[in-house]
């Protein structure tokens, strides 16, 4: 079968001409940015906003892009509905490692007027080489030629990512572009929704059968979207609201509920779910058990640190449910239940913290991190489930050298003192411990 290209799409298919220029530079080109920022820019509509993604860990999502000229399909896939769109604004692809000149090049250019960011949890710390690296390798060339101004937009999963983004960059800054930076270079915060499981190879073939062209990078979504967007652009931005996305002055509460809600059940049902047994998280929530320990950490632990918000949380946290039972979506529990150390801090410590500082005992949100405890050592026995983690060597030498729920506590790059030292905190996790551990299958 022939590959999706400019050759084999038809007319009909293609929404833009060959002359949309690159204006936005994206940091981190995998499933989730095709499905979401990529779809909402194709949908902003002027065709004068053309992408150009960055890959940085692998050259994978670049060998699938460049022989097909930047387009790929999303296949939508709800409880009942399905449809196939093709995305044609990535104009350009660009590998960080083996191009960093290139990077660095459209990271200066004038022309670009917006960089936005998908580069998991893991990317925001800096190392030689990494995408932050690159980041400010290209804004000092920025500095040192055009001067243009810039927006940083990042859309990863972590409270005030836009503050986050912006301290690292400072303090990481040589010279006097720090002060540049200040000046010139805005960093909203963004909160993004839209579930997006690793695509396989059975939806591949499935779009295949639907495109007539093989799409070596497709990527499936649920229905649902969400882009809430803090409005602090430095420069020009396509008009992401005709696509759906809130431009809202604070994001924070925003922010707060999609993580403690969404994420937050999320984790504990990928954690549950899959000392379970439960291959993806439709099953683990629809596992009747599990629904309802989800259910009580949103009504019980998690609603009442958002009250005065001032949004809604009960009905979306309904909603939320029901998107995880979505069945066309085989999310696996063990792709959620990845990264754990730096997902419990956004998705439920704030939710503990906060219920603490109100004389609160949240069970649920501690049955969640005992769920990851009992998770993390049943990866130390049990070769079926992987520790993909970036402290999984701490984590695992912690649970190997006593009592689990101590030597957890104690690993600084995910617990703080104050958690630590909580006795009523560390008594409910001994409590719970073995509640989680009797999930085991
Ligand atoms: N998949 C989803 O449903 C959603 C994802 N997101 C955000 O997008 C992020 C990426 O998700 P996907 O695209 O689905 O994952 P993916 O696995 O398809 O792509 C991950 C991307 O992050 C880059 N990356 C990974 N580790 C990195 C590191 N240490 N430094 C720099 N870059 C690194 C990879 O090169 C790749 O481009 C998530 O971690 C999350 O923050 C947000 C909402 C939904
Ligand atoms: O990042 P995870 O835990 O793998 O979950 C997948 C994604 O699904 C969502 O929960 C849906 O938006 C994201 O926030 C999350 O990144």
């Amino acid at each position: 079968m022939k590959r999706l290209s400019s050759e084999t799409l038809t007319g009909a298919q293609r929404s833009f001409g060959p002359d949309v220029p690159v204006q936005i530079v994206h940091l981190g080109i995998g499933a989730f940015h095709r499905a979401h920022q990529a779809v909402y820019t194709q949908q902003a509509g002027a065709g004068e906003w053309g992408i150009c993604g960055v890959t940085q860990r692998s050259a994978t999502v670049a060998e699938q892009l460049r022989p097909q000229d930047g387009l790929y399909s999303v296949l939508t896939r709800g409880a009942d509905e399905q449809r196939l769109d093709v995305v044609d604004v990535v104009r350009d692809v660009v590998d960080g490692s083996a191009e960093p000149e290139r990077l660095t090049a459209r990271l200066a250019d004038p022309e670009v007027k917006v960089v936005t960011l998908t580069i998991t949890e893991k990317g925001y710390r800096l190392g030689p080489g990494g995408a932050l690296d690159r980041l400010i390798a290209g804004l000092a060339a920025r500095q040192a030629g055009s001067g243009a101004p810039l927006s940083v937009l990042s859309c990863d999963n972590l409270n005030g990512n836009g503050e986050v983004l912006r301290d690292l960059v400072l303090a990481h800054s040589p010279g006097d572009l720090a002060d540049w930076v200040l000046r010139n270079v805005s960093f909203p915060s963004s909160m993004v929704d839209r579930i997006v499981p690793a695509t396989t190879d059975a939806d591949r073939e499935q779009a295949a059968a639907q495109l007539g062209a093989h799409d070596a990078a497709l990527v499936v979504a649920e229905p649902f979207r969400q882009w809430v967007i803090q409005d602090d652009f430095a420069a020009g931005r396509p008009a992401w609201e005709n696509a759906g996305a809130e431009i809202v002055a604070d994001v924070a509460p925003y922010e707060r509920r999609k993580l403690r809600v969404l994420n937050g059940a999320h984790s504990l049902l990928a954690y549950l779910g899959a000392l379970a047994g439960h291959q993806t998280i439709a099953q683990a929530a629809s596992d009747e058990v599990l629904a309802q320990a989800a259910w009580r950490l949103i009504e019980q632990d998690v609603a009442p640190t958002l009250a005065e918000d001032g949004l809604e949380v009960l009905g979306y946290g309904k909603v939320v449910l029901d998107r995880f039972r979505n069945p066309a979506l085989p999310h696996r529990t063990t792709q959620v239940a990845m990264d754990g150390s730096l997902k419990l801090g956004p998705r439920l410590l704030g939710t503990i913290r906060d219920a603490r500082a109100s004389g609160r005992l949240p069970e649920s949100a501690l049955l969640g991190v005992a769920a990851w405890m009992a998770y993390v050592e049943a990866t130390t026995t049990d070769g079926d489930l992987p520790l993909d983690d970036p402290h999984a060597d701490v984590l695992s030498s912690a649970v190997k050298s006593g009592d689990v729920v101590d030597s957890l506590l104690a690993v600084d790059q995910v617990f703080g003192p104050d958690l630590r030292e909580d006795t009523a905190v560390r008594s409910a996790l001994t409590d719970l411990l073995p509640l989680a551990r009797s999930f085991r299958r």
